[in-house]
């Protein structure tokens, strides 16, 4: 008997995981949905992901982050600290349509992370904490979705808590984030104050069973007549306000001459342009924790959010070449790196030979579809999904993956055409940036990575523990592009370069539980970098004799301040024999030994940064080692460096603070201690108001919780680093003893 039941339950399953990869097969574009999860740290991405993925037959129990349980937290650490830290996708059908959806991590230290996933979704969801409202990590990734004009859905979680407030959140949208939202559900809590919701749009009042994890919900039509009198109003509300933005819907209500004759089906449609073309956000609501509301944000997706085929027209260039942009690499144990891609053009199928943005061609060996650490493989993916790739070995994220070089210059040219026919003269300088932006980030020629602001040592537990350590690193770098790896020949350590201490700490926890390796992390300091106070000029001769070869070099060169070039030969009559004489190898290993030396400054071992090395002249005598002529260069500009003396330059980072009126000057006087540049202080809505202020990175250690205590909580804040400046004299010589460890 008993048997028989497991059996039964284990065809029973079978046979749900086979109509789960036949339906995952015969999807088309139009029924993918690829979309991201943001949000401020702890608002409950990841459980909301976790209901969806139960509630879409993907999983048998609901993962608890709590429990450390969870699917898409699946790293160690992320279960272990209860955040999300590496974006993990996960697929899963839900009435006719497939969804791809990635859960990305809140923290500031990984906005890398998250700017690379946003590359791979057509529209992302974002929670909100029904407690806190629009909060600074909420205002970053608002940004981030602009920037990439991603059409969005507001998911107000936690609302069964006593203190979540619906009517704030709206508020907080619409003043902090400048949104148009619209509310699709109305909370609504019965005598047990257990959460339920009123559906503005079919005016039904929906409430969950608590016994089946919420699987089970019921909707019944509202009749009271007080809640159907508002819920109507409410209804009437959102049809006026869609009006006004959509033709199609306004004609409708202007030939019935009423909003009651409005049908759901034209609401729904209206909407979905609205929100494809970014002109609203449908609001719904819930409790992920509770299991409320959860299925409702599933249909939203469907209904709201674009299909592939509805976004990137700009990749059309491509017709039907491939086109797969690069978002995430992950180490798997068992299979090795994997290459996380979302397919914007042709079919990737397996054993194809692909082509990275470094120019390597690579075999697909196999290919999977997404389920965080689960993986099921598959022979192809088409256009509009998201695959995982194994076999690639030099990819990187951020890369475009092509056929061929023809494949990708065709493209090019097509997009160059297109591009001069259809785009009217420009007159503005700034437009022709943003276009160039566009074709860079289009063909992935400079991907954004952000400058390192911390560093600190890392250090492997023993000596014969450092080859495996630098793979480790070179492994995590492939993942995370933000992650800085150097070695600093003075010191003889390796330098991990990053975003800031959590970035840091997770590097050191990979490390333990991933590779088995309990490196140990010096102080954490701050990446200043350093520039040249003036030109300067000088020859070195070196002569030694090694291994009874004799080694001579003499060389001249000079260092000059420069932002766009590293390198130059002065070309002056009296240097052009010598140098039209110079050997290319010897040419190639002078630069390298040259720009080599940049990498450690002499006043803090800060990147010399806007500084040219201009060569001269060199004379190498007969017989010299390459590494002779490159250790010679080195030296030279050492020397160089140490007479002209440097400045240091500090990460600057780009601070934007939203607050009532009344707390702005107590903020603003704060900000004047920090060294703070205040760009811009502007009205936000009619309570608040919003300041733009650059501050140097080392006067804003604990500067979130200093702002919590002056603003008593109600200033929201991002803050993201956004390049390097001089400093003063004063400023300067007390950076340089906090970093000797004087102070
Ligand atoms: N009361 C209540 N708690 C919730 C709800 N959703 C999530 N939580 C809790 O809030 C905490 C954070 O939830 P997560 O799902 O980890 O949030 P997250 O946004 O994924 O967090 P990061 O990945 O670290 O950015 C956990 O303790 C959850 O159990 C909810 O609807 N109601």
């Amino acid at each position: 008997m008993q048997y028989s039941l497991l059996h039964a339950a284990f065809r029973g399953y079978r046979l749900l995981v086979r109509q789960h990869a036949h339906f995952i097969k015969r999807c088309y574009s139009g029924d993918i949905r690829n979309i991201g999860i943001l949000a401020h740290i702890d608002a409950g991405k990841t459980t909301t992901t976790e209901r969806m993925l139960f509630y879409a037959g993907k999983t048998r129990s609901l993962g608890e982050v709590h429990r450390g349980n969870t699917v898409t937290d699946y790293l160690t650490q992320e279960r272990e600290r209860g955040i999300t830290i590496c974006s993990s996708a996960v697929t899963f059908g839900w009435n006719g349509k497939r969804i791809n959806l990635l859960d990305t991590p809140g923290h500031i230290d990984f906005t890398m992370e998250v700017e690379q996933s946003l590359y791979a979704v057509d529209g992302v969801i974002i929670v909100l904490d029904g407690t806190a409202g629009v909060e600074a990590q909420t205002v970053t990734v608002w940004t981030q979705a602009d920037k990439h004009k991603l059409p969005r859905l507001i998911f107000v979680n936690k609302m069964d808590r006593p203190d979540a407030n619906f009517e704030k959140c709206i508020d907080d949208l619409k003043t902090k984030l400048d949104a148009k939202p619209i509310c699709l559900q109305i909370p609504t809590k019965n005598i047990d104050g257990q959460l339920g919701l009123y559906d503005v749009i079919t005016l039904e009042h929906l409430t969950w069973e608590q016994k089946d994890f919420g699987r089970i919900y019921n909707k019944v039509k509202v009749e009271s007549s007080d809640a159907l009198r508002k819920l109507q109003d409410k209804r009437s509300e959102l049809i006026d306000e869609l009006s006004g933005i959509d033709d199609e819907l306004a004609e409708v209500v202007i030939s019935t001459e009423s909003f009651d004759n409005v049908s759901n089906e034209l609401i729904v449609q209206a909407l979905r342009r609205a929100t494809c073309n970014q002109k609203v956000v449908p609001v719904l609501l819930g409790s992920a924790y509770k299991n409320i509301g959860i299925q409702c944000l599933m249909d939203a997706v469907n209904a709201y959010l674009p299909t592939p085929g509805e976004r990137n027209q700009i990749y059309n260039c491509f017709g039907n070449d491939l086109a797969g942009k690069v978002f995430k690499i992950v180490h798997d144990k068992q299979r090795g790196p994997l290459t996380l891609v979302r397919l914007i053009r042709g079919e990737l199928k397996r054993g194809m030979r692909v082509l990275s943005s470094g120019g390597q061609a690579e075999v697909i060996t196999k290919i999977y579809e997404p389920l965080a650490d689960e993986y099921r493989e598959v022979n192809s993916i088409q256009a509009g999904d998201v695959a995982i790739c194994s076999g690639l070995k030099s990819t990187v994220t951020g890369d475009l993956l092509t056929t061929s070089h023809t494949s990708l210059k065709n493209a090019q040219k097509r997009y160059m055409q297109s591009r001069d026919t259809a785009a009217p003269p420009k007159d503005i300088e700034n437009d022709d940036d943003d276009e160039l932006d566009v074709s860079h980030e289009l063909f992935s020629i400079e991907p954004k990575i952000p400058d390192a602001v911390y560093f600190c040592s890392i250090e492997p537990p023993s000596i014969s523990a450092q080859t495996a350590m630098e793979q480790a690193l070179k492994q995590l770098q492939r993942e995370d592009p933000s992650l800085r790896v150097s070695y600093d020949s003075v010191t003889g350590q390796t330098v991990l370069g990053g975003m800031g201490e959590l970035h840091m700490d997770i590097v050191k926890s990979r490390m333990l539980t991933e590779y088995k390796i309990d490196v140990d992390l010096g102080p954490l300091q701050i990446a200043y970098k350093e520039t040249i106070e003036a030109p300067s000029k000088t020859t070195l001769s070196v002569e030694k004799e090694i291994a009874g070869s004799k080694q001579n070099v003499n060389i001249t060169l000079e260092l000059v301040n420069n932002q766009s070039e590293l390198f130059s030969l002065d070309k002056s009559p009296e240097n052009l024999q010598n140098l039209n004489a110079l050997r290319p190898r010897i040419l190639q290993v002078l630069r390298k030994g040259a720009t080599a030396a940049l990498e450690r400054g002499p006043r803090v071992g800060g990147h010399v940064v806007d500084t040219q090395i201009r060569l001269h002249s060199i004379t190498v005598g007969r017989g010299t080692a390459d590494s002779f002529v490159m250790a010679a260069a080195a030296q030279c500009v050492q020397k160089l460096l140490s007479t002209s003396g440097t400045r240091l330059l500090e990460p600057i980072m780009t601070i934007q603070i939203v607050a009532p009126n009344e707390r702005i000057s107590a903020i603003m006087a704060d900000l004047s201690r920090r060294r703070a540049l205040i760009k811009d202080v502007a009205p936000k809505g009619d309570r608040n108001k919003q300041i733009f202020v650059n501050a140097p990175l080392a006067e804003l250690s604990g500067y979130s919780s200093a702002l919590r205590t002056i603003s008593s909580g109600t200033a929201s804040m991002t803050m993201q680093p956004c390049g390097f400046s001089e400093m003063n004299a004063v400023d300067e010589s007390i950076a340089v003893r906090r970093a000797q460890g004087l102070d």
